[in-house]
């Protein structure tokens, strides 16, 4: 067990606390920070107030199983790491780390386009439960290689974000200037692409300021067809919030969807992302494996959004915090507690397999909905 100066390190919040004691603050800032008035990335975490638990007894929980396949794959828990970008920032192994911290617990980790170390290094670190992210640049052929680089090094699917044709008004990092600085750098995309990342200016975020320059804003359903046509992998759409939007998917062939607000970092004001997902999966109705983000910090949080019929559960921050705070350990030691927690919240509602996970275990408080 992770130990600091304060004692034992038990949970979600004592690695936040940590990390942030080891982060620069406008690093900090980039990562806790979400768009404009952070009303939505508060509404994230909050939502999970709203709903109770109810628990059965007597139902023998005596060896509770975690175990998820997805896509042909198996998983030994639900709660995987989602896609964020640049974790040198804040360890100088990056996603390497990331990657044998996810291995030990046998977790599934997105890896961003934007990741500060080469795709086929982290692939090397990990025992093979990796996921390649990406957004769509206006130069395709940058899409294309990623896409043949990431399926010569074993990565399984594609999880494509689109909720980002732009990047949201993150204040803080405006307030900034925050721009990717030092030996921190996207590796895997031609440095040509990336150059105004770099570039700090007060009142503006770089990363706002390179996506508006290479993100491919005109991107409609249509073009999916273009992507199916690249590769044989599964495509994972990250960003869904709407009923309409997960029938869309479905019609265009997408294999998955990630219910996500981008923790907050986009649209503020956007529906909990908790909110979304009881409407989401009604929509797809079985057809495609829904997963989830937004707001999950504890073992408790993964089984709510577990009930209402997730597949997956990805974390954002937590894994950053971890990773900040004691490297690849630290993620093992974030991921293993989470999965911990879950698994203790499933034998106290007794409910000792994922598939015994339903919306029978939820209830509102009262007064308010599911
Ligand atoms: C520092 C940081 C970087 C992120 N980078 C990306 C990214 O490159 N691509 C992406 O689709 N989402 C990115 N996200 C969003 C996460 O994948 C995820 O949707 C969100 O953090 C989930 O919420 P949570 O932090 O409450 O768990 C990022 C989030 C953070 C905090
Ligand atoms: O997606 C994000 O939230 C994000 O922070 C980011 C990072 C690098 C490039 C583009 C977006």
């Amino acid at each position: 067990m992770t130990r600091s100066k304060t004692g034992p390190v038990l949970t979600a919040s004592d690695y936040q606390h940590l990390a942030r004691e080891l982060v620069d603050a406008d690093v900090w800032d980039f990562i806790e920070g979400g768009a404009e008035s952070e009303r939505t990335l508060r509404a994230n975490v909050s939502a999970f107030d709203r709903l109770r638990l109810r628990p059965r007894v007597m139902t023998d929980v005596s060896t509770v199983d975690t175990a998820v396949s997805l896509f042909g794959a198996g998983h030994r828990t639900p709660i995987g790491v989602g896609p964020t970008a640049y974790h040198r920032l804040v360890n100088p192994e990056g996603e390497v780390a990331t990657a044998r911290g996810a291995s030990a617990v046998g977790a599934l980790f997105v890896v961003s386009v934007f990741a500060s170390r080469s795709l086929e290094d982290i692939a090397a670190a990990s025992d093979g439960r990796l996921w390649l992210h990406l957004y769509w640049f206006r130069r395709r052929e940058v899409m294309t290689g990623l896409i043949r680089r990431a399926e010569d090094a074993g990565y399984t699917a594609l999880v494509l974000t689109v909720d980002a044709p732009r990047i949201g008004r993150r204040w803080r990092d405006m307030r900034n200037g925050f721009a990717i600085g030092g030996d921190v750098a996207a590796v895997n995309i031609d440095a040509a692409v990336m150059a105004l990342t770099h570039h700090s200016d007060v009142g503006h975020s770089a990363i706002a300021d390179h996506a508006a320059q290479s993100f491919d804003a005109a991107v409609t359903w249509a073009d999916l067809a273009w992507l199916r046509s690249q590769t044989r992998l599964p495509i994972v759409l990250k960003g869904i919030l709407t009923a309409e939007d997960a029938a869309l998917a479905v019609e265009h062939g997408a294999d998955g969807v990630v219910v996500s607000n981008h923790g907050g970092r986009q649209l503020d004001g956007a529906v909990a992302s908790l909110e979304a997902l009881p409407e989401v999966v009604d929509a797809v109705a079985g057809a495609i494996p829904v997963l989830f983000d937004g707001g999950v910090r504890r073992g408790t949080d993964a089984l709510v959004a577990l009930a209402l019929g997730a597949r997956m559960v990805l974390l954002g921050r937590p894994p950053l915090w971890g990773l900040a705070a004691g490297g690849a350990d630290g993620v093992e030691g974030l991921l293993r507690t989470t999965t911990d927690e879950l698994a203790h919240a499933m034998a106290l509602a007794g409910r000792p397999r994922l598939a015994d996970l339903d919306r029978s275990v939820l209830r509102a408080r009262p007064g308010g909905e599911l």
